[in-house]
């Protein structure tokens, strides 16, 4: 395998506001055509990490660089990143070709050129024929999609999106990611994504950086994190898990890792609470003393099972985490 190359380094950065509020010591090697995302709730610092990534603010301390070179201390458009925001930002008396050809007029790009471009990243972004309509007249996604166009158009070596899908629907959400997927890889572009949303995070990615008050709580590709989260702060924020508590320790096990005996007996027992299917799959829940635990269960199994029965619970793979 070819050696990867470094396209973003953090170097020791920190990013502190007046108030105190920010981050500190931050330390991430980016790889060239690499999808990460920072992900953590609303404050951990995910947008500060970005907008010091793209020139928006200043650091405090610290170095970043790309492809080598620190870009500290540059403007925004001295940059070779493109910043993707939440709210698009087209300009909405100019026409899709208009908004477009803008950045490409401003760095006199000869018209035949840009007519050409335009017409090429209407077609990666599946808007084809698009270029006389104005923004009010797309929705939302396809706006998104125009803001996503334009910012490739300027052959940013590194694309900066900030929760940009957050302002759509559930189902355009999940095309629009694999759009950027389709993207990312056509272009081979290295693209850093911030969202609160963990399963946005766990498709898009190659990897993620888990975030917590202003710092990283864990750095892993999706299954890595998934598989083995390295705290129960982690454990707790990606994809579905339930604690039980065992002395000073608690017990973390997915709902797929809980193995039910119908009728029988495992390292927990407890009565069948609800069932629920879920399609190919049925949510049990068992009452276990105080705790509630939920585990996935075939058809098969739950045909045999109805609320009230006693059942065993085995744990095929848990974590343990002290604190
Ligand atoms: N311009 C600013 N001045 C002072 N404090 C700020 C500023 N911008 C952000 N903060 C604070 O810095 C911390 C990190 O904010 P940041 O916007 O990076 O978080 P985030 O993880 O991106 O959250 P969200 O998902 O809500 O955007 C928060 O405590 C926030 O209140």
């Amino acid at each position: 395998m070819s050696e990867r190359k470094i396209k973003l380094q953090l170097k020791d950065m920190t990013k502190k506001y007046d108030n105190g509020d920010g981050v500190e010591h931050i330390n991430l090697d980016i790889y060239e055509g690499e999808i990460v995302s920072f992900l953590g709730p609303s404050g951990c610092g995910k947008t500060t990490i970005l907008r010091a990534i793209g020139g928006f603010h200043d650091v405090t301390s610290g170095d970043i660089t790309i492809d080598g070179q620190s870009i500290v201390g540059l403007p925004p458009e001295k940059r070779p990143t493109a910043m993707v925001f939440q709210s698009y930002n087209l300009w909405p008396h100019m026409t899709i070709y208009e908004n477009l050809a803008f950045g490409l007029k401003l760095r006199k790009i000869p018209k035949a050129q840009i007519d050409e471009d335009i017409k090429n990243i209407l077609k990666l972004v599946s808007m084809s024929g698009s270029e006389k309509k104005y923004p009010s007249q797309l929705s939302g996604g396809q706006q998104q999609r125009i803001a996503i166009a334009r910012s490739l158009l300027l052959k940013p070596s590194m694309l900066l999106l900030d929760e940009p899908f957050s302002a759509l629907d559930a189902k355009i959400r999940q095309q629009m990611r694999e759009e950027l997927k389709k993207i990312q890889s056509d272009l081979g572009i290295t693209v850093v994504f911030v969202t609160h949303d963990q399963e946005e995070a766990m498709t898009l990615s190659h990897r993620i950086v888990v975030m917590n008050k202003g710092k990283f709580e864990q750095v892993g590709s999706p299954t890595e994190i998934y598989d083995n989260p390295n705290s129960k702060y982690v454990a707790s924020f990606i994809g579905e898990m339930n604690f039980i508590k065992d002395g000073d320790k608690t017990i973390a096990v997915r709902p797929e890792n809980v193995n039910v005996v119908v009728g029988g007996s495992g390292m927990v027992n407890g009565k069948v609470r609800t069932i629920m299917v879920l399609g190919h799959y049925v949510s049990v829940n068992v009452q276990c003393g105080d705790d509630v635990i939920k585990c996935f269960v075939n058809r098969e199994i739950s045909d045999q099972l109805e609320v009230g029965d006693p059942v065993g619970l085995n744990f095929e793979k848990y974590h343990t985490f002290t604190e």
